[in-house]
């Protein structure tokens, strides 16, 4: 990844409402090619909508998102329904995407190291099976940037550590920009170059051994660590249960990285 190179997409003061209620404020960040971001946050905290104004299915009211021109997203949701009568087999399930070419499917089927179930019923898959074709799927085509929400979902502790360091390799491989959801920091630690700690607005940001150590991030999703060094990262504000601003100036001695 070169120093100079523009990220594959910015988000600069993002703001969003649904119905007068407050979603999203001020929300900036990028991702850049080869780089793995972690979205993290409690429920309701804004990661489902802030990844859809990064896929462009919403737009804020204010706020900028600017994306690299030209550029191709893969989008991995957490789950897809696929009728039980359909006959469907895992390859075939690939090709359903216009314009997917034999090699296309067998590329990413080989990356995520599917290709033993190609001829498998897709709904006969195992829970992680599934979400390494769903990921293969996001694949197809190698894009530049891809969009995971909460792929380890369902998936068992051992079953999710493969499935984030197949997501390194991955970005390694094809040597695209990550941007997923996860509620478990620990687990993705290793394998993320930046979480983004989210509940409406941005609480703290940085590398995750930063993060982790961050009284925001404590605050809001626990997991204390042992011998911890700490992290010099101040808040003038705290937050009530549903992520609102309360007893301070937000912005004011609040810095980001
Ligand atoms: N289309 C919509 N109309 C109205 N409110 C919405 C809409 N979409 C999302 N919201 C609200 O916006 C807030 C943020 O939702 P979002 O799905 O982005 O959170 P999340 O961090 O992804 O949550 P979770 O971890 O539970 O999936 C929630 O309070 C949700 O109810």
């Amino acid at each position: 990844m070169s120093e100079t190179a523009p990220p594959l997409i910015n988000l600069e003061d993002v703001t969003l409402a649904f119905t007068g209620t407050s979603v999203l404020e001020k929300v900036s960040f990028s991702v850049s090619r080869g780089e793995v971001v972690t979205l993290i946050g409690p429920n309701g905290a804004g990661k489902s909508t802030v990844m859809k104004i990064a896929l462009g299915l919403l737009v804020p009211d204010q706020g900028r998102v600017e994306r690299m021109p030209g550029i191709t997203i893969g989008y991995m949701p957490q789950k897809i329904q696929i009728e039980d009568i359909l006959p469907l087999t895992v390859h075939q399930f690939m090709m359903l995407r216009p314009g997917t070419t034999e090699a296309q499917a067998r590329d990413v089927m080989k990356l995520v190291r599917i290709s033993h179930v190609a001829k498998h019923p897709v709904q006969r898959v195992s829970g992680g099976e599934m979400q390494r074709v769903l990921m293969a799927r996001a694949l197809l085509g190698r894009p530049d940037l891809i969009v995971l929400d909460e792929p380890v979902q369902g998936i068992d502790i051992t079953g999710q550590e493969e499935l984030y360091r197949l997501i390194g390799r991955i970005r390694d491989d094809i040597n695209c920009g990550v941007l997923m959801i996860s509620h478990d920091l620990h687990m993705v630690m290793a394998g993320t170059d930046k979480v983004v700690c989210l509940n409406r607005h941005i609480c703290c940001s940085g590398t995750p051994e930063t993060v982790q150590h961050d009284p925001e991030y404590h605050a809001l999703l626990g997991h204390p660590v042992e011998g911890a060094a700490l992290y010099t990262h101040h808040h003038d504000h705290h937050h009530d249960s549903h992520g609102n601003v309360v007893g301070g100036d937000h912005g004011k001695g609040c810095h980001h990285d």
